[in-house]
């Protein structure tokens, strides 16, 4: 594989620095090159630096090289997406119809539709149909220069489907350029068929499902989606304990829709990362700071579901890191645009542009224990690289519903452009 060279970029945002979720001023610090340069040689990152020093470290073996031209160009790493469901059969366009209509996320979802009809079309689909429609969306995820992403499981709600999900991520993860971070998420509604015993349905993922993604290896992240008529925090306490015994990291899905002890509960628990948290507590985002629970907030769920956004601004000023994700899913995020979201991320939460970069790259690698290979342009990372047609950082939040992405590497090899 020959060498891959791309230089006299206007700025390249290496975001070098600490490989730990940056906080407060840190996640304003974007460790700009301008007229910057990668070498990037057996799909790593070799150099990175302003072009002139990578000339006098290259000059004589540029004839080797592939050399692109990043002349007026913005180049970043690899946007990373902390939080998915993107491997489920069918879709739900009706609901969407019906929430338009006034009916609630909830109310659909108690009615047997929302996750339940995802796990009725998901328990349907064969694997190769769920390989077949997920690398749909894993191209447009690359198209939109996302190039790691975490995938829950959460529309099997049974052994043999929880594990369908988590096999179709574990092929794709090696057929497909993007990497993908599985998480196990059966604890994501108590399935129809266990209505009214919910503790039954627990045991099975505690006793039954969760040894055995452990004992396959088919997961790093547990997940709990802790809400009013889904999972209670005791409940989603012993869910996640459970995991932890297995070597399974703790997420949870905190305060969506109502404020539920869910920020508390994840720090408690000690998890990697809260999602949504429209409504988490003053106290819950007080005890995620101390902590260390990274804030992984979805607002393009929010302005999907019509909620305000969670307080993304008021976190990070209280010391909380927070990373964004699309929470691509097919009823409340049909998306696979992090850039939408990096915008989003701006005008719903008051991100400022630099912070919502960061957001979506470094802080999100942390959120799914990536940082050590992905997230930055720093030596020793994977060579996973974005080439956008704007040429400073700001344009890629103020140009907004427009897909800025001109070409994208993932490893050293172009997959975009
Ligand atoms: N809120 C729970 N789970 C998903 C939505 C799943 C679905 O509606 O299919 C989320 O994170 O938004
Ligand atoms: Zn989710």
């Amino acid at each position: 594989m020959r060498p891959l060279w791309i230089k006299h970029a206007a700025q390249l945002v290496s975001l070098s620095g600490e490989n730990a979720p940056r906080r407060r001023e840190e996640m304003s610090e974007l460790g700009i090159i301008e007229d910057g340069s990668v070498w990037i040689e057996d799909g790593i990152i070799v150099a990175v630096g302003t072009t002139n020093e990578l000339e006098n470290l290259f000059e004589t073996r540029s004839i080797e090289a592939d050399i692109v031209d990043a002349t007026g160009h913005l180049v970043t790493p690899g946007l990373v997406d902390p939080h998915t469901h993107l491997a489920y059969g069918g879709s739900r366009e009706h609901e969407f119809e019906m929430r338009l209509e006034g009916a609630t996320y909830m109310d659909i979802m108690n009615a047997g539709g929302g996750i339940h009809s995802t796990t009725r079309m998901t328990r349907e689909a064969t694997e190769d149909e769920l390989v077949a429609q997920t690398t749909l969306r894993l191209d447009s995820f690359l198209q939109h220069g996302v190039t790691t992403v975490e995938g829950k499981s959460g529309y099997g709600l049974d052994l043999e489907t929880e594990l369908k999900q988590l096999r179709v991520m574990k092929r794709l993860n090696e057929l497909h350029p993007i990497d993908i971070v599985p998480t196990f998420m059966g604890a994501h509604a108590v399935p129809q068929e266990y209505k009214g015993k919910e503790e039954a349905y627990i045991d099975v993922v505690v006793n039954e499902i969760l040894p055995r993604v452990a004992a396959e290896k088919l997961a790093i992240f547990n997940d709990v989606f802790c809400e009013k008529g889904v999972f209670t925090p005791d409940q989603s306490e012993r869910i996640l304990e459970a995991g932890k015994i297995l070597g399974l990291v703790p997420k949870i899905h905190a305060d969506e829709i109502e404020s539920y002890g869910g920020a508390e509960l994840a720090a408690k628990v000690g998890a990697i990362s809260a999602e949504h948290l429209l409504k988490a507590s003053d106290d819950g985002i007080k005890q995620m700071a101390e902590r260390g629970v990274i804030a992984c907030l979805l607002p393009a769920t929010a302005l999907y579901l019509r909620e305000e956004a969670a307080q993304g601004r008021q976190m990070i000023d209280a010391g909380v890191a927070v990373a964004i994700s699309t929470d691509c899913n097919p009823g409340s995020s049909p998306t696979t645009s992090m850039p939408l979201v990096m915008n989003l991320a701006c005008i719903s939460m008051r991100l400022t542009p630099a912070e919502a970069l960061v957001a979506a790259t470094i802080n999100a690698a942390c959120a799914i224990q990536m940082e050590d290979c992905v997230g930055s342009l720093e030596v020793g990372k994977q060579g996973d690289v974005v080439m956008w047609n704007v040429s400073i950082y700001q344009e890629l939040q103020y140009l907004f519903g427009v897909n800025h992405v001109g070409t994208v590497w993932k490893k050293g090899i172009q997959v975009v452009g």
